[in-house]
């Protein structure tokens, strides 16, 4: 079905190893408890949560021809068709260490070097893919060869064929895809604080600063703020969730939870709260484990019911 077809594109795709162990101290020697290496980076995770929802995912971006089996093995397990752009090299490591304390700390590697002909393969792989899908998550950071310009370029490209971009990046190429009016953008409140050039909490700051960047051109701005839950700007109305206090096991990945539930719900043309709660409640479960995916529907929906959703009387 046409309705819930979606491409994700991962453009610095990552093997993530998740390492427990107490407590990290920094410059010594640190023993691990348990560990896990899973295909990761961000557009993959929004596709194995799309697809384990229902939705006909197709990802694209650029993979390492010399550790992809991991990754051809996901997307087989979960029927998802595989569009990637095979490059020179391997595929980055991610290493995340989870202390028992719940606190995470990502060491984020840079990745493939992609060429000038791999960008132009990416490039007709969009164009191509633009002709039978409208609905596209672009999520994660850039491997060295490709400019935030390129990234949002490609933004523009989709925007004015009328598709519906998810977007969610960091740094440059965030500052970048901004300016390309992306349908939804999700930063969380680090990434808006960097987009406003100043350190932003408080829930007033935020929604100012979502409203700037709503009126910008972006359809949707959806802010995440880790337990305190979501603020959602849609065509001028404010809408914040507030997930209830859950056992934090991993935070990896909760981001793009968020993106595929946002994502999931207007696949379906759901309303706006029964979307914001669906989304919170896919998100904050999705904390309770090491491994990005919907381990239990039922359990979603018994959440959704413990989300707090409210209207804002602030007007975007
Ligand atoms: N401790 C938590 N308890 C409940 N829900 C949480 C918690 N942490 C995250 N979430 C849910 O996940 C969403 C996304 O989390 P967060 O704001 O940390 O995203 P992020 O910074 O993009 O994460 P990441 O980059 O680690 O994927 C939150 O808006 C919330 O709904
Ligand atoms: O370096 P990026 O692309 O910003 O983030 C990559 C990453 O941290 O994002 C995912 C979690 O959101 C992980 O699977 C992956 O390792």
């Amino acid at each position: 079905m046409t309705q819930f077809r979606v491409v994700t594109v991962t453009l610095n795709p990552a093997l993530d190893m998740t390492g427990d162990l107490d407590e990290l101290k920094a410059g010594t020697v640190n023993l691990i408890q348990s560990s896990n290496l899973n295909p990761g980076g961000k557009g993959v995770n929004v596709a194995k949560v799309l697809a384990e929802l229902g939705a006909e995912v197709t990802v694209t971006g650029f993979m390492g021809v010399e550790n992809q089996h991991p990754f051809t093995q996901l997307f087989e397990q979960k029927g998802i068709h595989d569009g990637f752009v095979r490059v020179a090299g391997t595929s980055r490591t991610n290493v995340k260490l989870v202390e028992e304390s719940g606190r995470v700390t990502d060491l984020n590697f840079p990745g493939v070097t992609v060429s000038k002909n791999d960008v132009l393969k990416l490039e007709q792989t969009l164009k191509t893919l633009s002709k039978t899908h409208d609905v596209f998550a672009i999520t994660g950071s850039l491997p060295s060869g490709i400019s935030p310009e390129k990234l949002a370029s490609w933004i523009v490209m989709l925007h004015e064929q009328g598709k519906k971009v998810f977007f969610d990046s960091s740094n440059a190429a965030l500052a970048a895809g901004l300016k390309a009016s992306p349908w939804l953008v999700k930063p969380n409140d680090e990434e808006l604080s960097q987009w406003a050039g100043k350190h932003l909490s408080e829930v007033p700051e935020l929604l100012q600063a979502g409203k700037t960047l709503g009126q910008t051109g972006i359809d949707n701005v959806v802010i995440s703020r880790g337990a305190k839950g979501v603020l959602w700007l849609k065509y001028g109305v404010w809408y914040a969730s507030q997930p209830p206090e859950m056992k934090v096991v991993s935070t990896v990945g909760a981001g793009d939870t968020l993106v595929a539930g946002m994502c999931w719900a207007e696949l379906n043309q759901w309303d706006r709260e029964t979307t914001l709660s669906f989304a919170t409640a896919l998100s904050a479960l999705a904390v309770t484990q090491v491994n990005v995916g919907v381990e239990d529907i039922a359990q979603v929906e018994a959440l959704r019911r413990e989300v707090n959703v409210k209207k804002l009387k602030e007007q975007g």
